[in-house]
């Protein structure tokens, strides 16, 4: 046991005093001191969930425990065991060539494991696409999106389907700073050939967030050529950016026509019934058996944005409900969440919609739930069911239901026939406008 071991163990024993036994072991016990150097301690976590809970809530305290048992003052920095590779990389003697970054693949990151709904549908399918015909029609394939909402998760899933089919296939996933600190690396050690092998004999090179080639110029250029020698040989490119290639600033023009070549898709937030079906999954995956739907629409309803984020709640129910020896309900989920995500829920409802929309075109809230199919009431009533949707959580099934009991379908037409409509018609545009303003000044 090296002496950082052990002062690891003195430090968890100290943890283990002054919280209880559920959080030492979900989330003290599995974490492990790496390095120390230069007052920094770098401490390895194997999940997400487990960095939040050492950045959010252990990090002041380690640092306590630290200096009271060493006397020295310590910054910590928490890494995943996933992307620790990284941080071997770092530091590395200049004369021995680093350009072997190799991140390893999340097996976890699937298609089966992903969840599809409205907002990333198009991303997964041309995802799928890509991994069952590398190198085709969707070649880079680029997808866009805030963060936390699945962008690595279908960029590793492409991987590991093609290495479902092809065992054998050369994959390369590396963020787009791992590129360059392998590229400015090779410069030092004057290994830039065998730099340039290492990424041009690939199937397949998925880069992570290329933004960061903003203003890296020399970067620039050196992935530029990289891409073209593996796009004339057919090899697939996937890329992830934190927005529209085009919005990047300080991108050569040549190399955003290079990404945006193929396929470019967009993932936005997950609507209601997909953060549910995610948290469903989720819960599936760790385990955590009986929760009432309640608590996952409740859970749901606070993280509207982050899937990350929305993952990171469960397990802090979870938590919460193992330290108080209770099941879990709505309201152990309510207090695990305070201050958490949206702490004023929306409380927007359909029936302020409908009456609004009513007194707009003159018109009775009866008319707007009722069953008239004269013109000058069906378009207010679809108007009002768009609206449901647009400006609350609430599902099609309920929208119907507060609509005089009409079916899904009914309600799912309504917001198409106005989707539609409003690509053409700016006296609608106007119009919802005017009462989106109205509704949510
Ligand atoms: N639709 C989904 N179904 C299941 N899990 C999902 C879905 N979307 C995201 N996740 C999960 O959310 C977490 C964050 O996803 P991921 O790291 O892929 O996000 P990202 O968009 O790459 O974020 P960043 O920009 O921060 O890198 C992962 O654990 C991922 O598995």
């Amino acid at each position: 046991m090296t002496e950082l071991d052990s002062l690891w163990e003195t430090v968890q024993n100290e943890f283990k005093k002054s919280i209880t036994p559920p959080t030492y072991e979900n989330v003290v016990a599995p974490a492990k001191a790496y390095s120390l150097q230069n007052h920094q301690l770098t401490v390895v976590v194997p999940t997400d969930y487990h960095l939040g809970w050492w950045q959010k809530s252990l990090n002041v305290q380690l640092k306590h425990i630290w200096h009271e048992q060493t006397g020295e003052e310590i910054e910590p920095r928490y890494v995943l065991t996933k992307d620790l590779i990284n941080v071997k990389n770092e530091g590395h003697n200049s004369d021995k060539p680093t350009y072997k970054t190799q991140t390893p693949l999340n097996p976890e990151y699937t298609f089966e494991n992903f969840v599809e709904g409205r907002t990333n549908q198009f991303a997964y399918a041309s995802a799928f696409a890509a991994s069952e015909q590398p190198g085709g029609l969707y070649n880079p394939l680029l997808i866009y999106g805030d963060v936390g909402l699945g962008k690595t998760h279908l960029m590793q899933a492409i991987a590991n389907n093609m290495l479902v089919h092809n065992p054998d296939a050369k994959i390369k996933y590396v963020t787009s700073e791992n590129f360059m600190n392998d590229y400015i690396n090779s410069i030092k050690s004057g290994t830039q050939e065998q730099f340039r092998q290492e990424y041009r004999d690939l199937d397949a090179l998925l880069v992570d967030d290329v933004q960061f080639f903003s203003e890296k110029n020399g970067t620039q250029l050196e992935f530029f050529n990289t891409f073209n020698s593996l796009h004339d040989n057919n090899k697939q490119i996937v890329l992830t950016a934190d927005q529209n290639p085009k919005e990047i600033p300080n991108l050569t023009d040549r190399l955003v026509s290079r990404f945006v070549w193929g396929l470019t898709v967009e993932i936005t937030a997950p609507d209601l019934e997909t953060r549910i079906a995610i948290l469903n999954r989720k819960a599936e995956e760790e385990n955590i058996q009986d929760i009432p739907n309640e608590v996952f629409s409740y859970i749901a309803s606070k993280i509207n944005t982050n899937v990350r984020e929305l993952e990171g709640a469960l397990m802090r129910v979870r938590v919460f409900a193992d330290l108080h020896k209770t099941s879990i309900n709505e309201s152990v989920a309510r207090e695990a969440l305070q201050g958490i995500g949206n702490d004023a829920p929306a409380t927007l409802s359909i029936d302020l919609i409908q009456k609004k929309v009513a007194a707009h075109f003159n018109i009775n809230q009866s008319d707007i739930t009722g069953k008239k199919r004269v013109k000058n009431i069906v378009v207010p009533r679809q108007i009002a069911m768009y609206l449901s949707r647009e400006l609350t959580d609430n599902s099609l099934p309920r929208i119907g239901k507060e609509f005089g009991g009409k079916d899904h379908t009914t309600v799912l037409h309504a917001i198409d026939k106005i989707e539609k409509q409003l690509d053409t018609d700016s006296e609608l545009q106007n119009e919802i406008n005017s009462l989106k303003k109205d509704l949510r000044p």
